[in-house]
């Protein structure tokens, strides 16, 4: 049998600014309801940077970007609004980002198991990576309600890679937020970070290891931490 070169590695992905331009559904079904309650929406470019600590910090920071409020105890029912509505346009404008499919089959080809670490739920991350056709590639999806403490907590990115059969001392986190780099830095595991996405701090303060400006430049920067990672292990 071959040995591959990335045979033994686990590469977790966040989900929504890393593999996939969700923000085109998410803003939209947040602009749906400050519509519904009569406020003005919000401008996907400026509200982009809000995606990635869940649905609801989308809809409490959301609202404030418009000049509202979310006072959850008066309105409970608006994160279930959301998430109907969310589910319903799921993927009407989300797409995987250039060079996804291919750099995903390519890290398979080459051994590596992958998996999903993301602050969705994840029964709304498993709807998305279903209707894009993106369920094959991965060997487990732990969304924030399948791990013990969510992102930027070290467990999600350490669980994720236990779910895939993975093991942490072996991973690889590749995300777009200080949730992610959060996760892996706290976890021990070195991080990409994607400066396509939507980037909650400046790049240079997030505390990723690399930054990759396209998703074609992820195969090289997991070749360099992979063998970075080795190179610092004491020899036996
Ligand atoms: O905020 C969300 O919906 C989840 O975002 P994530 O996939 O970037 O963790
Ligand atoms: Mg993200």
């Amino acid at each position: 049998m071959t040995v591959r070169d990335l045979d033994g590695w686990t590469i977790a992905f966040d989900l929504d600014g890393t593999l996939v331009d969700s923000a085109p559904d998410l803003i939209g079904t947040l602009n749906h309801l400050l519509n519904a309650h009569g406020h003005p929406p919000v401008p996907l470019s400026a509200a982009r940077h809000l995606v990635g600590h869940g649905a609801r910090a989308l809809l409490r920071h959301g609202f404030a970007e418009a000049g509202a409020v979310w006072d959850e105890v008066a309105d409970p029912g608006l994160f279930d609004r959301f998430i109907a509505h969310y589910l319903g346009r799921i993927a009407d404008d989300s797409r995987p980002f250039e060079g996804v499919v291919e750099t995903l089959d390519a890290l398979a080809g080459r051994g590596a198991v992958l998996c999903v670490a993301t602050n969705k739920r994840s029964d709304l991350a498993e709807a998305l990576i279903e209707a894009l056709d993106l369920g094959r590639h991965f060997a487990a999806v732990a969304g924030a309600d399948r791990v013990s403490a969510r992102k930027p907590a070290a467990a999600h990115v350490v669980e994720a890679v236990r779910m895939a059969g993975g093991d942490p001392a072996r991973a690889v986190m590749v995300g777009d937020a200080s949730t992610d780099t959060g996760s892996a830095r706290a976890a021990g595991v070195p991080c990409v970070v994607c400066g396509f996405g939507y980037n909650d701090l400046p790049l240079h303060q997030l505390g990723g290891d690399v930054v990759i400006d396209s998703f074609l430049d992820l195969i090289a920067a997991v070749e360099r931490l992979s063998a970075r990672t080795l190179l610092r292990e004491p020899a036996i």
